[in-house]
């Protein structure tokens, strides 16, 4: 037996499943999760000791990489004046302000320690600012496992075949509209019909959680209009796109002013910190301001704080976008020619550092072609990616991540990969 299946023996005698988030396990791919030891810059090393070009990056947070020394070097600055204080520092001011120098759409903002308390706090400050309960998401759309959130999800509860949790009451999923993403017509419709009931709209601005979906410029346009012209609050979902598909986040590519937006990962930059924000007049209905409550021991955590400051120090630099920007086109278009070059239903597409692999004709627009997707040809590929050195999102359903430190060589070597794989599994 190997290390990594050793381990993952052990680990399934006191873990769920022998992990503690569902789309760690090789569920829908097979075979054994990786257990990995080190990272480093844009490598992971297993249990087994096999290195690996990581292109999950913690799902998203490590966009300079792993280990990288000025993170570092914060990280243990701030743990060596203390873990935590559960008391106002001024490096959460400094994070603050930032994020709200980078965002226009940021009067204010409050942190937090995980993209799902996030969006759950985003959501009931809306319900709290409007005085309606409902709330609309699309099918395929991951906001979090909060309750209301977990109807017709992406990421692992679209992966495992269970798209809506069991466990949220009837009466809680009641309020969550559910569309297809992409459908305006259907967007129109629901407005006219309970435009004065819905408190708020939430987006992933690109679909991450379902692979990579990008929205139309009239799914955008809708959004932002429908929800201005009935009273409800427009809440982008960037925990995922934030600092992700460019500095100025989704929102900045669609030119949308969204009322709330919710960031996490990148913003953390491998702790956990997450932070939700928007209009002031929205924001002071928070306590202690106003009545909606919101609150957490971690909130703010020092170390947490002074990652994510590290982290956005290094990728506002200029040029660093360009670059990484140009490296993931790089990856995504290599990996279009290949499946044209050998004749195989595959293809891939990119915003900024984020991409989508699709065992596919051409790049999927919904979530019912996203579905329709050759999913066992993508298990297949994975595996052989895997065996060659490669380290994707163990699921044809979730984006993946490209680094900083990912350099052209890095891209050669995935893409020499990628050919031997699509041979493999043709
Ligand atoms: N798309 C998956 C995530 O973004 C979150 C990772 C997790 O659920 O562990």
């Amino acid at each position: 037996m190997s290390k990594n299946q050793q381990l993952f023996e052990r680990a399934q005698r006191h873990i769920p499943g022998g992990v503690n988030s569902p789309v760690r396990a090789f569920g829908s791919v097979g075979g054994t999760p990786r257990f990995f030891e080190r990272g480093q810059g844009a490598y992971v090393w297993d249990a087994d000791g096999q290195r690996y070009i990581d292109y999950v990056g913690s799902w998203g947070p490590l966009i300079v990489g792993h280990a990288h020394p000025d993170v570092l070097e914060a990280v243990q600055a701030a743990a060596a004046r203390g873990l935590s204080f559960g008391a106002p520092t001024e490096a959460e001011i400094e994070l603050a302000d930032r994020l709200c120098a980078l965002l226009p759409s940021l009067q204010q903002v409050r942190l937090v320690s995980s993209g799902t308390e996030a969006t759950m706090s985003a959501l009931r400050l809306a319900r709290g600012f409007t005085g309606r309960d409902k709330i609309v998401k699309f099918e395929g759309c991951y906001h979090g496992h909060a309750d209301s959130l977990l109807v017709k999800a992406g990421s692992g509860l679209l992966t495992f075949g269970n798209p809506s949790s069991a466990g949220v009451p009837a009466a809680v999923a009641a309020d969550t509209l559910v569309l297809p993403y992409n459908d305006v017509v259907q967007l129109e419709a629901l407005f006219e019909r309970l435009g004065d009931q819905i408190a708020a709209v939430i987006v992933e601005p690109f679909a991450g959680n379902m692979n990579l979906i990008r929205p139309s410029a009239e799914f955008v346009q809708a959004m932002r209009s429908l929800t201005e012209r009935h009273g409800a609050l427009l809440i982008y979902d960037e925990v995922m796109t934030g600092f992700r598909v460019g500095l100025d986040c989704a929102q900045g590519l669609h030119g949308v002013v969204p009322d709330l937006t919710t960031l996490g990962k990148v913003v953390g930059g491998g702790m956990p910190l997450a932070a939700f924000g928007g209009r002031a007049d929205v924001m002071a209905r928070l306590a202690p301001l106003g009545p909606v409550y919101q609150a957490g021991t971690l909130s703010g955590n020092p170390v947490a704080v002074a990652a994510g400051l590290a982290t956005l120090e290094l990728i506002s630099a200029p040029g660093v976008f360009a670059t990484l920007t140009e490296r993931t086109t790089l990856l995504a278009d290599g990996l279009n020619r290949l499946g044209r070059e050998l004749d195989v239903p595959f293809c891939a597409d990119s915003v900024g550092a984020m991409f989508g692999i699709y065992c596919a004709e051409r790049v999927p627009t919904s979530y019912a072609e996203v579905t329709a997707s050759n999913r066992e040809r993508f298990n297949r590929f994975f595996h052989a990616m895997l065996d060659l050195g490669v380290y994707l999102a163990p699921s044809a359903f979730e984006a993946g991540f490209v680094s900083t430190v990912h350099s052209d060589d890095d891209i050669e070597a995935t893409l020499e990969a990628a050919r031997s794989a699509l041979r493999q599994v043709k």
